[in-house]
């Protein structure tokens, strides 16, 4: 039930145009010095204010004809329109299973929670417009249809809503995905890499002008690429990058032309794909027009639970040493995937997830020490977009003792994906509204946060974050990151989990209700 938040502050003020709070944020700093460590707790005084209007936004999503694209186009019409739909057990309503903003909530203090949607402002799903490339031709309700994720019976509901939805011609360059998606490209935009740009340049802002959106946002969720070779004097830099394009160098995939058109629009860009899209160059591109970039590879279910099944073994002392994550699914995502260079770009992403949480603990590992840790993908077309996950963790426990953990876990990959979109677009907007400066500084000195937005971690496996900072793997701290700056926009602290209201006598003989 949606709510409104009032925070009680002197330190929070709401204009017609900004929510804008006062905010200390505190936080240490350690330095080792051998067997040394100093730490040293810091404070910055801030300001942080938010824009309250939200704006008319559409989204672009690159792969619109995807099992991802079509659900999640499909959910966005469903919500609008409350849709419902007969089952064997019964009615089915349409809901947002699965997105943090729409359906998770934010402990505001004690014992009351609120969702996650109602701490600022942001977009509503029934808001969103839809639009998109594909280099496959096929029609939304075709490819709905061809995706075999949505109930028939809701299907059939949504088939006039969709009338009309047809992806844009995209760029196809085969040798950057398998060559068993060749069949399905009949809708290409022909021409050089530097034609290619300028014709998505052209769709986004036709998309813009026909559609009326303020903001448009580009989501790939297109097919996995190979990974791109970092090259100096090719794809190092922004300057270089235009070049490459320009004289159409083949190494520059089109997931890169794609980033680069989005930010050169000003649209920020979201990568829900392994591949490496964010090279040297995109990055430098993104950080001088000031445009966010957040990826990578949606964090959806397997390499999810992973995140969290490790940071509590970790955390709890007990040391993995052997995690073998085994799949099988049989959608188109699987079939590409089943190619050697596409699966090798999905096994780096699903495996560097517990790196930083390994690196973390120097008690139960030795420096470089790691579990040994094995990825493996195939292709079942039966099971089409229900993916089933087997994994086995084994970690030694005290004196010589194995736990050896098995899971098996049915992701139904498009269901569990698409409220991940939609939050990675939410979120993504609504940081293009949050600008923060020092307290004692002009308002001139207010700015976004850094272009590579890592604060979207949470919906990531494989996270980009600026370069020098450290990238964030556990769930549960991605999540915290998230929610404690959404805590912050409105003046609220941190939640430390330290309660001691509830632990201290003379604070509980204010806060705790004598039954
Ligand atoms: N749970 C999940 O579904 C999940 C989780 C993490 C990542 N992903 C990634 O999301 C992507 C989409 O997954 P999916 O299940 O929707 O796959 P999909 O194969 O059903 O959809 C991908 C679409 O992209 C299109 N395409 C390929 N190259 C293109 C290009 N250059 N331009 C425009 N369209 C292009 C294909 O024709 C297809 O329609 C994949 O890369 C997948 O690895 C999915
Ligand atoms: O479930 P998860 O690991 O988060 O992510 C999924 C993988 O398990 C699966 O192998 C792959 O095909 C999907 O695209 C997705 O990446």
């Amino acid at each position: 039930m949606d709510v409104v938040v009032e925070v009680d502050s002197d330190n929070v003020s709401y204009t017609e145009n900004y929510i804008e709070t006062k905010y200390k944020y505190e936080y240490t700093t350690a330095e080792r010095n051998g067997n040394v460590i100093k730490v040293t707790p810091k404070s910055e005084e801030l300001v942080i204010r938010t824009s309250r209007r939200v704006p008319k936004v559409g989204v672009m999503l690159v792969g619109w004809g995807g099992n991802n694209g079509t659900t999640f186009t499909a959910a966005v019409i469903a919500n609008r329109l409350g849709l419902s739909w007969p089952t064997k057990k019964g009615i089915q309503e349409s809901n947002w299973y699965g997105s943090l903003t729409q359906a998770s909530s934010i402990r505001l203090g004690g014992d009351v929670f609120v969702p996650f949607r109602n701490l600022l402002p942001m977009i509503h799903p029934d808001d969103i417009i839809i639009d998109g490339w594909d280099i496959s031709s096929m029609d939304l309700i075709e490819s709905m249809e061809r995706a075999q994720v949505l109930e028939h019976t809701l299907q059939q509901q949504l088939k006039q809503h969709m009338k009309g939805m047809k992806p844009r011609p995209s760029i196809y360059i085969p040798e950057f995905i398998a060559a068993n998606q060749e069949s399905r490209a009949d809708n290409i935009i022909t021409g050089t890499r530097q034609e290619q740009l300028e014709q998505i340049q052209k769709d986004i802002a036709d998309f813009k002008e026909s559609s009326g959106v303020e903001k448009v946002i580009i989501l790939w969720t297109a097919n996995t690429e190979c990974f791109s070779n970092v090259l100096v004097g090719v794809n190092d830099t922004a300057g270089n990058l235009k070049a490459a394009i320009a004289s159409n160098s083949s190494e520059i995939a089109p997931s890169v032309i794609f980033a680069y058109a989005a930010i050169s629009m000003g649209c920020p860009y979201i990568n829900g794909s392994p591949q490496n899209t964010f090279l040297p160059g995109i990055i430098d591109y993104a950080e001088k027009q000031g445009v966010f970039i957040a990826g990578d590879d949606f964090k959806s279910g397997q390499t999810k639970i992973k995140s969290v099944l490790v940071d509590f073994l970790v955390g709890a002392g007990i040391k993995p040493v052997s995690i073998v994550s085994y799949n099988h699914l049989g959608n188109n995502d699987g079939k590409n995937l089943s190619a050697p260079e596409q699966f090798r770009s999905k096994e780096i992403s699903k495996s560097n997830v517990v790196d930083d949480i390994v690196q973390s603990n120097n008690t139960l590992y030795k420096p470089g020490e790691k579990p040994d840790h094995v990825v493996v993908i195939k292709y079942v077309p039966y099971v089409g977009d229900s993916k089933r996950a087997l994994d086995e963790y084994t970690s030694e426990i005290l004196m010589g003792g194995l736990n050896t953990i098995v899971i098996h876990n049915t992701c139904e990959d498009s269901l569990l994906a698409t409220p991940l979109i939609l939050d990675l677009i939410i979120l993504a907007e609504l940081f293009t509204r949050i600008e923060v400066k020092q307290e004692n500084s002009p308002d001139d000195g207010y700015t976004l946060l850094h272009p590579v937005l890592s604060v979207l971690s949470y919906f990531c496996k494989a996270p980009v974050a600026p370069t020098g900072t450290p990238v964030v793997n556990a769930l549960s701290r991605q999540r915290a990151c998230l929610e404690n700056i959404i805590k912050a926009c409105i003046g609220l602290p941190a939640d430390s989990n330290m309660n001691l209201e509830h632990k201290v006598q003379f604070l509980m003989d204010t806060h705790v209700k004598n039954e």
